[in-house]
């Protein structure tokens, strides 16, 4: 069990014929062991092609990116073959699309033993404690019904149980709650806040608030890269490797793109943001040592001053 992703200057392009699509434009991103971390963003901003890149199924066309102790860039296919069965859980989006129909929710989660135990895991969990761990076990003999007799949350949890059958440092879920009602999509968020607690790292691919919520971690992707992070409830703008920041949508509306800035680096350690259009003659902005948060409110009508932005993002 290990966990830990990093990723720099990660690259994905789909190459169509005649034209290419830029997926990823450059993901800086690093996941601790043990963390749970929502992937959000808008649909095409790149979330599951960073998802297929973690679980090794695709590969970075530049950059690097390792899963433990894989560098997902130089591996060779066997090692690829070796992380997938033995270090990393993945949930396709769609529980049927993770389950074979004719197998009882047990035989499902031994059957998908099989890769590891081909590798030489030997110490794999009994299939009952993996069902434990995502709240199936007991559940009116769900452990001998096959997927078709369950019900969808049910079986979105079953999925994640053969996700972890062998007991992965990293489980990549996409889309885990889609199409589920509330209930059902709340056991799936405490099935995930089990699995968190019993040590794996748990990245979830959601455009669910409730699941972001519900994870430790809030990472939004824009345009191919990590535009934002979320914290304890707090939201921050993350600077990227060239120096570009993703504004969020309200300050967007404020400041469209084009829109020239002044950058004032403050002695507080913020940075104020003034669009060029705003200054007025005579009307400067406050110098740096006689600078006070409470003007903001008196800048901001004046349309001389924007929110603040830390340069100590997490
Ligand atoms: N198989 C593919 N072939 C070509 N382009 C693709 C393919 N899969 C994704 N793309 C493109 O790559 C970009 C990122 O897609 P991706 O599916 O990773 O985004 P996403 O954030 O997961 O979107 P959604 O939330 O809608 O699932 C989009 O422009 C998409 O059209």
């Amino acid at each position: 069990m290990n966990g830990t992703v990093t990723c720099r200057g990660l690259v994905y392009i789909y190459r169509l014929e005649g034209y290419d699509v830029v997926a990823l434009g450059g993901v800086d991103l690093d996941i601790a062991p043990g963390e749970s971390v929502a992937l959000l963003g808008p649909s095409g901003s790149g979330k599951s092609t960073l998802l297929s890149l973690l679980a090794g199924l695709i590969r970075p066309a530049a950059g690097r990116a390792t899963v433990g102790e894989t560098d997902l860039a130089k591996a060779s296919e066997a090692d690829l073959a070796r992380m997938r069965a033995t270090e990393v859980g993945v949930v396709l989006q769609g529980a049927e699309r993770n389950l074979l129909p004719y197998l009882t929710a047990e035989q499902n989660v031994r059957f998908a033993q099989r890769a590891a135990r081909a590798h030489g895991v030997g110490d794999l969990p009994a299939p009952r404690d993996v069902l434990a761990l995502v709240g199936l076990l007991g559940v009116r003999g769900r452990l001998r019904q096959r997927p078709h007799e369950l019900t969808p949350g049910e079986r979105q949890r079953l999925a994640l149980a053969v996700a972890l059958a062998h007991k992965p440092g990293l489980l990549l879920a996409d889309e885990p709650t889609s199409q589920l009602d509330s209930v059902a999509r709340d056991e799936v968020i405490a099935a995930l806040e089990s699995v968190r607690r019993n040590g794996t790292t748990v990245v979830v691919v959601t455009h669910d608030p409730e699941v972001g919520a519900g994870m430790g971690r809030q990472v939004t992707i824009r345009d191919g890269r990590v535009g934002g992070e979320g914290r304890l409830g707090e939201e921050f703008a993350v600077v990227g490797r060239d120096g570009a920041v993703h504004l969020p949508p309200d300050v967007l509306a404020m400041l469209p793109p084009g829109t020239r800035l002044r950058v004032h680096p403050r002695p507080d350690g913020t940075v104020v943001l003034a669009p060029a259009h705003a200054a007025q003659p005579g009307s400067e902005l406050v110098p740096a040592d006689e600078y006070e948060p409470e003007d903001d409110a008196t800048a901001y009508r004046r349309g001389q001053i924007v929110p603040d932005y830390s340069r100590e993002v997490a």
